[in-house]
């Protein structure tokens, strides 16, 4: 069982999270999920990026929920197994800004 971040945690969470990077790069809370839009070169870049988070993802039994389009890759990361957002998503968002 893993716990949700409160919400001062998160805000502290995801402060630290977006001080390593531009501006372009940071994630927000969207329906109360963390979320980033992601823009690569083309779609095969974009799909590329996608297997190797993936796969990522499978080892860590962490899913993503994301939505392609071309070029774009909208992620939303949240714990249903804590209600809320967890260590777990920014573990999983980290790993998706190294790329
Ligand atoms: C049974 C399995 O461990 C769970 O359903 C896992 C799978 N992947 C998951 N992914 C995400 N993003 N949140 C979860 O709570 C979650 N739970």
């Amino acid at each position: 069982m893993i716990n949700a971040l409160s919400n001062e945690a998160l805000e502290q969470a995801l402060t630290t999270l977006n001080s390593k990077v531009d501006s372009d790069k940071h994630w927000q809370l969207k329906e109360g999920k963390l979320y980033r839009l992601f823009k690569f070169d083309d779609f095969s870049s974009a799909f590329s990026w996608m297997t190797k988070m993936a796969i990522w993802a499978e080892k860590q039994d962490h899913h993503p929920e994301w939505f392609n389009v071309y070029n774009r890759v909208e992620v939303y990361l949240t714990t249903h197994d804590a209600g809320g957002i967890s260590e777990r998503d920014f573990k999983l968002a980290e790993v998706m800004n190294k790329g």
